[in-house]
């Protein structure tokens, strides 16, 4: 299959590229690097360093089977308080992308969504089918596109499939997170553990979340377990249609007991203070998972320990396990 990923040197978008590879595939990638890095871009691959709304001079110049999107804006707490250029390159640049996706009959489209689309939930584990509610710019620059994308398939015979991602961690592949401004919460632990001088303390945003140690609860899923069901999408997509699944393990932890994990793995403490609650921040997000495995035959295999013990490696000396 000759794919194009867009995003590809992204954190996620580098695993995936990876694992294409290994299994055979032809692979380019377009990204313009606003958090990417080009040397995420293994040695060989075509890549165009420009932005997503020039993708339709990529998509001319060649026949694509598919196209993987992974490039957005995606800081929450930015995304609340600068909406502008979140609706611009999350939805215009999207809106760009399938219009050149559909004058060169591409016909195949996977999307990075989020669990961010449905805000906070009315009940755990959350389907598909739960209301849809996001809290915050990002999500609703995100929702905006699976709706997109829906009209789309509609009019035309393209075949879709949106993933709607959990919380992601883990490296794999020679791959993985290495954000200037990073906000999440594996990282930013492990940097606290290394950089005490230049970072200080990591803070808990909050202890007095209605949940069983007062710390908020999130559903963690291995950067390469998600890449496998990216792959398992491109075969899963029908024409006409478009699949929207949950990607997330189906169970929840706590900061606390991440920050636990992240100690007994390592060894170290993890140095903390505590602040005020994050603007935006659900208490509680845990995926069912049940549509994946019935869709696209996808099972996580990796557990939160795996995932630690990935992004350790991948921190300390930039090596992969996996
Ligand atoms: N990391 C997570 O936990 C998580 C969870 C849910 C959804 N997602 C989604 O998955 C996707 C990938 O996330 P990530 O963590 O790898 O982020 P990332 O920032 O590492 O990757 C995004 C890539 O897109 C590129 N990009 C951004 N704007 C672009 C533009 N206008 N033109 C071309 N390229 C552009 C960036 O340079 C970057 O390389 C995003 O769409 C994100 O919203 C991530
Ligand atoms: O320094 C930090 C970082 C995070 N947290 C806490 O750790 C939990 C996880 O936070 P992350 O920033 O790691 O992840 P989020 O759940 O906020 O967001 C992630 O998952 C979402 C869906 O679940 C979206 O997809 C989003 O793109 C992605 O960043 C939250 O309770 C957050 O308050 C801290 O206490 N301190």
């Amino acid at each position: 299959m000759k794919a194009l990923v867009v995003g590809g040197a992204g954190y996620i978008g580098s695993v995936v590229t990876r694992l294409l590879l290994a299994q055979g595939h032809d692979v380019t990638v377009l990204d313009d690097c606003s958090t990417g890095h080009a040397d995420s871009v293994p040695t060989g691959v075509p890549f165009h360093q420009i932005d997503i709304t020039a993708a339709g001079t990529v998509l001319a110049a060649d026949r694509y089977d598919a196209v993987l999107h992974f490039a957005a804006k995606s800081l929450v707490g930015e995304s609340v308080a600068r909406p502008a250029p979140y609706w611009h390159t999350n939805v215009g640049g999207t809106r760009a992308l399938l219009d050149a996706i559909t004058e060169h009959h591409v016909p195949t489209l996977v999307f990075s969504s989020t669990a961010a689309t449905y805000g906070e939930p009315d009940t755990i584990p959350i389907t598909e089918t739960a209301p849809t509610r996001p809290g915050n710019t990002y999500g609703a620059t995100k929702l905006a596109v699976d709706m997109m994308i829906t009209n789309q398939t509609t009019a035309s015979p393209l075949a879709a499939v949106s993933l709607r991602y959990f919380n992601v961690a883990g490296a794999a592949l020679g791959a993985g997170e290495r954000h200037t401004t990073e906000t999440h919460l594996i990282p930013n632990a492990l940097r606290a553990i290394t950089d005490t001088g230049s970072s200080g303390p990591m803070t808990i945003y909050g202890t007095d979340w209605p949940t069983p140690d007062g710390t908020p609860i999130r559903d963690y899923v291995h950067v390469l377990d998600l890449a496998h069901a990216h792959v398992q999408a491109l075969t899963a997509a029908q024409p006409g249609h478009h699949l929207i699944a949950n990607l997330g393990s189906g169970d929840g932890y706590s900061v606390h007991q991440v920050l636990t994990t992240i100690e007994t793995v390592t060894g170290q403490r993890v140095p903390t203070t505590t602040g005020p609650r994050r603007a935006g921040d659900p208490a509680r997000l845990v995926a069912s998972n049940t549509l994946a495995q019935e869709k696209l035959g996808w099972t996580p295999q990796l557990t939160l320990t795996h995932m630690i013990e990935d992004a350790w490696a991948f921190h300390t000396d930039g090596r992969t396990i996996r």
